[in-house]
């Protein structure tokens, strides 16, 4: 797509309502870094129809390189985030990070803090296939984010691997272990390698996540990531229990 078409799906998915505008990865290539730019300009100093902000979001790997260029891309925007990410399952760490458990904290804490000390207030952490991860490390591994200033916690299943009871199970267990989880948002972010994006972010939002992070048409890596319509229409459409305040990201891929 051009630069332009892009401006035109993030003004559209601001007619639509949508919450944050996850755009792209401005570290990964100057165009991005552009697009990034573009949008931020242009759309997110404005509202939604309904008069709710519209944040934009850019993606970083914890490194300052990554973190300075999303920051360069949205410094001047009103209402903008920054999410980064790191792994945090044992094959991950070992395998592709080369990272010890201490070591992939200290990486976490060091680039949330360095997103923190350039002005950024609104800082979202993905952990990068929490679904098979041990669950005590995840709950020591959120909670020293947090008590770094991370605002938004992502919850990835980032292979697709779950399965909605396990997922929903994750983000109750988050909930009721992780120190000072009731001052951050939970996210999900799920991809559909087994078919079941949707079912796990609607099971995740039913556990307590709210923001569920979803893309037009469920277009994403391989099998895709939960799509749009689906979820929100299932929100619309099942009522659980109690009601929720639900954040809806789209990310573009
Ligand atoms: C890097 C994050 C956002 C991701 O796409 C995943 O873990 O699936």
């Amino acid at each position: 797509m051009t630069r332009l078409q892009k401006l035109n799906i993030a003004r559209q998915l601001a007619k639509l309502g949508v919450d944050i505008i996850e755009v792209r990865f401005p570290a990964s290539n100057k165009d991005d870094l552009e697009t990034v730019k573009l949008i931020a300009q242009e759309v997110g100093n404005t509202t939604n129809d309904d008069g709710r902000n519209i944040v934009i979001c850019a993606l970083a790997r914890c490194t300052k390189e990554d973190i300075d260029k999303a920051w360069e891309c949205l410094k001047d925007t009103k209402f903008l985030r920054i999410q980064m990410f790191l792994a945090t399952s044992e094959i991950h760490m070992k395998y592709k990070l080369r990272m010890s458990k201490e070591e992939v904290i200290a990486k976490a804490r060091s680039a949330v803090e360095y997103a923190r000390s350039l002005g950024c207030n609104d800082i979202e952490f993905c952990l990068e296939d929490a679904g098979r991860s041990e669950k005590e490390f995840l709950y020591q591994f959120i909670g020293e984010i947090i008590k770094a200033g991370a605002t938004t916690v992502n919850i990835a299943d980032t292979v697709g691997y779950n399965c909605p009871r396990e997922f929903g199970q994750l983000i109750t267990d988050i909930k009721a272990n992780t120190p000072s989880i009731e001052n951050v948002i939970i996210s999900t972010h799920c991809h559909n390698d087994l078919g079941l994006a949707t079912a796990n972010t609607l099971e995740g939002a039913y556990s307590g996540a709210r923001q569920v992070e979803v893309t037009i048409n469920g277009i994403g890596e391989r099998a895709g990531n939960a799509s749009l319509e689906e979820v929100s229409c299932l929100l619309l459409t099942i009522k659980p229990n109690q009601s929720r305040e639900l954040k809806v990201l789209f990310i573009e891929k």
